[in-house]
């Protein structure tokens, strides 16, 4: 069920990163100084990636990360660019608070995951579940496992990824709910593809349900604030870096006031970022001051580090690093990655030229 990833590549990698011309007009234009393309082996495999790949941007302010996943179209990869051309130009706000984290259950064995549930001092696990490598008895015997590790006060939450049809996810959750006992779930993250059967399942099931890829991917985060659901998940980097998403979340809260009687749960959550994008997700969360356990405690789940120091993660919180240096003595990542990487940016740079 599980991949785990060999031994011999799990150093995290590095190298200086050299633009295609029109990249490197946009990095001028946007005031980058410097730019790296990284590699970091995961733990395990999560939404099919072994190695997390992306860009490291310097600007003026500090350090910001690009890191789109591979199969993002290329408005949702030049938007999450764009963030980090702000982050490196102006930096983010200081001081940055700890945040309370929930532990990240990828698909793993039951005994694996109660063990991550005990060794992350976190209250809250957020369980990946509908996976097509595994069945609901799989995800059932899973959910058993954390709410056993995590004891009866815990929160558990299950995470989709819009995997299921609405009849489906109308059959699934109330077991997955039954498996997680008392209280049964906080939410379940994006159990289906459109906002309407979100919002209709959560009417039908009486479960909570928080849209993810409905924001991330499909822009509607103004439709998801005023629709009821009861939970968003908010990732500063995708959105346009912290700063463009606290406006964006201020504005479609505004907007739902009138008819809307209670505002959704904001979660801010991981791209699965490096310790730069967290940092990141850390000024998002200081600055909506949301009470929940974030989803940025996923350093866990990558065999190695970029940074010399990373944000530190101490019973069950995440707490900010004061500088972000990255480590001078990596291995530095393969011609095929940086070349993909070029042409990326070279696809951003058509796209901004348009605008
Ligand atoms: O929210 C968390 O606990 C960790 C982050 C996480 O689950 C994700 C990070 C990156 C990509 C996503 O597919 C995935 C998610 O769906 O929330
Ligand atoms: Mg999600």
């Amino acid at each position: 069920m599980t991949s785990h990833v060999e031994d011999s590549g799990s150093s995290a990698r590095l190298s200086p990163f050299e633009p295609g011309p029109d990249g490197a007009e946009l990095f001028t234009a946007q005031g980058i100084e410097r730019a790296w393309v990284f590699a970091v082996p995961m733990r395990v495999k999560f939404r099919n990636i072994t190695v997390r790949e992306g860009l490291i941007l310097q600007g003026s302010a500090g350090l910001a990360e690009a890191a789109p996943f591979r199969n993002y179209p290329p408005p949702v990869a030049a938007t999450w660019f764009a963030g980090a051309f702000a982050v490196a130009a102006r930096g983010l706000p200081a001081p940055l608070s700890p945040v309370p984290l929930n532990v990240t259950v990828p698909v793993v064995d039951p005994d694996t995951a109660a063990r991550l549930v005990r060794e992350s001092g976190c209250s809250t696990a957020k369980v990946k579940v509908a996976d097509p490598r595994s069945s609901l008895e799989d995800d059932i015997a899973r959910i058993r496992a954390v709410r056993a590790a995590l004891g009866a006060t815990g929160k558990i939450r299950v995470d989709a990824n819009a995997a299921w049809s609405l009849a489906e996810a109308t059959a699934a959750l109330p077991r997955l709910g039954e498996a997680a006992g008392p209280g049964g779930l906080q939410y379940a993250e994006q159990p289906c593809q459109t906002l309407a059967e979100l919002v209709e399942l959560q009417r039908a099931t009486g479960i909570p349900v928080a849209a993810d890829e409905t924001i991330r991917l499909g822009g509607q985060l103004t439709e998801v604030l005023a629709s009821g659901l009861a939970a968003a998940v908010i990732k500063a980097m995708p959105l346009g870096g912290p700063a463009r998403a606290a406006a964006l979340v201020a504005d479609g809260l505004r907007a739902a006031a009138p008819g809307v009687t209670s505002a959704p749960l904001l979660v801010v959550s991981s791209a699965l970022d490096t310790g730069v994008g967290l940092s990141a997700g850390l000024a998002l969360a200081t600055q909506l001051r949301t009470k929940a356990a974030c989803g940025l405690g996923t350093l866990r789940l990558c065999t190695d580090s970029i940074l010399t120091a990373d944000p530190r993660i101490e019973n069950g919180f995440l707490y900010p690093v004061e500088t972000l240096e990255l480590k001078g003595n990596l291995p530095p990542v393969s011609p095929e990655v940086q070349q993909w990487w070029r042409n990326r940016v070279e696809q951003v740079a058509a796209g901004f030229a348009r605008l």
